[in-house]
């Protein structure tokens, strides 16, 4: 199992042991530390969208929390029909069942940047993506955006999805307050929240963004 560890530590030592990347499988076996971005902010906040720039611009690894979980439904797993009526209840999947998902996708990448989006969307989604990876994010960006607005951006999304649709978007919404907020706070707290006001066009968004990554670009260089 990967070790626990403290921010900006990776999921093994320095210690590249031969005997812990046979033990272990994925990330555990590849010679650099990951580095951890989680992507929050409500429904339609456009984390998607920036994530898009973000992997364009620094080369991340994109893994969209709620992508992951659409793929599931599609391919009929075993959770498929649960994580589907959850989605529609604009309520979260099971911490379980989406950190397995975001684990299998970053053992089987080649990229050490990650970028996790629209996760941990509660604090129990976050305790337990440090537990079973072993591992906090180095930083989190937050796009703050009015609810007026977010509403107005997800009902014009046209992608077809069953949560994108007034009813849904209200309890989403106050899902995200009651939730995803606390987890916020909690980064806040720890330093290492970065808010970025998501009003106005994508690319001046953007260049709020980009400085986040080009200031610790050494810290990912080293990792
Ligand atoms: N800055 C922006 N201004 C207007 N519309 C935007 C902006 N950013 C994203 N959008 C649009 O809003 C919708 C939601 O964006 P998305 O990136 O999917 O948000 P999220 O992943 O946070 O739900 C999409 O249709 C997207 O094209
Ligand atoms: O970690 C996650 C991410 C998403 N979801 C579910 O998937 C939906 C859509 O999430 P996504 O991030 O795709 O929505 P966005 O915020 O981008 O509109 C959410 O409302 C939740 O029901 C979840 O349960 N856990
Ligand atoms: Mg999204």
């Amino acid at each position: 199992m990967w070790r626990r560890v403290a921010s900006f530590s990776p999921f093994i030592s320095s210690t590249k042991s031969s005997t812990l990347s046979q033990v272990n499988h994925g990330i555990s076996s590849k010679d650099s530390t990951p580095f951890i971005t989680f992507v929050l902010g409500g429904p339609g906040s456009g984390k998607g969208t920036q994530c898009a720039k973000i992997v364009d611009t620094f080369g991340f690894k994109h893994l969209s929390a709620g992508d992951l979980l659409r793929r599931e439904i599609a391919c009929n797993s075993e959770s498929g029909s649960t994580i589907l009526d959850t989605i529609k209840e604009g309520q979260i999947v099971p911490s379980e069942v989406t950190v397995r998902l975001i684990r299998r996708e970053m053992e089987l990448s080649n990229n050490h940047k990650f970028l996790i989006d629209g996760f941990p969307r509660s604090e129990e989604n976050r305790i337990a993506f440090e537990r079973i990876i072993g591992a906090e994010p180095n930083i989190v960006l937050f796009f703050d955006c009015p609810e007026e607005e977010m509403v107005k951006r997800v009902l014009n999304r046209n992608q077809g999805r069953v949560d994108d649709n007034i009813d849904t978007i209200k309890k989403r919404l106050k899902v995200f307050e009651a939730l995803n907020l606390p987890v916020v706070n909690h980064y806040a707290k720890k330093g290492k929240l970065h808010k970025i006001c998501a009003v106005g066009a994508e690319d001046e968004i953007f260049e709020q963004v980009r400085p986040v990554f080009a200031g610790c670009e050494q810290v990912i260089s080293e990792s």
